[in-house]
């Protein structure tokens, strides 16, 4: 995708990975909407936007994930002012393992409805243009065991899941839509500061697990992984792209079904 005049919404935008997506859209022309459930953080990042890439060209829109007539009234606000969407990112994540219904309303439940948004602005049976929708898993999604954080893990199994199904040509060729998951490891962003209130008794072993897989990636590596597939222009669709330390940006190889 040529990301020049191109809209894109992005949940999570206030701060961490999807700021940073945020930025590296609008520095290729692309127009962001900026959605978040932080107002502050929110507000001061739209403004940081604005001011570097002129007030025309992004938005912030206060909109907890979780609440579906926030999210389908903050994807019809989108539309509506920037005409139509192109690029949906589902990016909104909490690690918290103690209220894990909450994770997985804001992980599985929230991405779910946010790709069927997706699929309802950009299909080109609704009179979209067609586009393209990243869902952001993690490496975590395509692991079979990690102890400390079960209910997250599930969740980002099933946002992988999730968009292999709808990533499937099945839907491509009714919508024009593609859809793709993103897996980064452990990345340098406030998620990974885990406390007892918000992982229980078995916190301490995310840092310990960084220690051993040789650090944090920086978030530059993960944005390019980002941008790698945004751009591709080969109709990648139903991939699922991962970006750790040891290996890189890769894809998972699949084998046929
Ligand atoms: N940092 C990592 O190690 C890592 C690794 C793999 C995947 N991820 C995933 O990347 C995504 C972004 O996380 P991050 O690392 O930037 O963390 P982060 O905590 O810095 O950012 C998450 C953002 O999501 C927002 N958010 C949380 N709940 C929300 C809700 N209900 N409605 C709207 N916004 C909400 C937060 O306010 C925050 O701005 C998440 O899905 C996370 O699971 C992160
Ligand atoms: C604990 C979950 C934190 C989630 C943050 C984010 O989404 C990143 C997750 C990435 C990877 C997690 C991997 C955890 C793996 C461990 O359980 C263990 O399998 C790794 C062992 C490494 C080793 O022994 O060398």
């Amino acid at each position: 995708m040529v990301l020049q005049g191109k809209v894109a919404l992005i949940t999570g935008a206030a701060q961490g990975l999807g700021k940073a997506f945020s930025q590296a859209l609008l520095r290729r022309g692309a127009r962001v909407v900026l959605l978040d459930m932080k107002h502050v953080e929110g507000q001061q990042t739209g403004q940081e936007m604005a001011d570097k890439f002129g007030p025309e060209n992004s938005t912030f829109i206060q909109c907890d994930v979780t609440a579906k007539e926030q999210l389908d009234s903050a994807f019809n606000k989108a539309s509506s002012q920037f005409g139509g969407l192109d690029l949906v990112v589902n990016n909104a994540g909490i690690l918290d393992e103690v209220q894990w219904e909450r994770c997985l309303a804001v992980n599985l439940e929230a991405v779910i409805r946010g790709t069927y948004n997706g699929l309802n602005h950009m299909s080109t049976q609704n009179g979209g243009r067609g586009g393209h929708i990243i869902n952001v898993a993690s490496i975590a999604g395509l692991l079979s065991s990690i102890p400390a954080a079960p209910v997250y893990t599930t969740s980002k199994h099933g946002v992988v899941a999730l968009s292999r199904c709808m990533g499937h040509a099945m839907h491509y060729k009714r919508h024009g839509v593609r859809v793709n998951a993103l897996c980064p490891s452990f990345t340098d962003t406030d998620i990974i500061h885990v406390t007892e209130d918000s992982m229980g008794k078995d916190f301490w072993m995310v840092p310990k697990t960084v220690q051993k897989l040789g650090g944090l990636l920086p978030v530059s590596t993960v944005v390019e992984g980002f941008l790698q597939l945004v751009e591709d222009d080969t109709q990648l669709t139903g991939a699922v792209m991962r970006v750790t330390l040891a290996k890189g940006i890769d894809y998972k190889q699949y084998r046929e079904e």
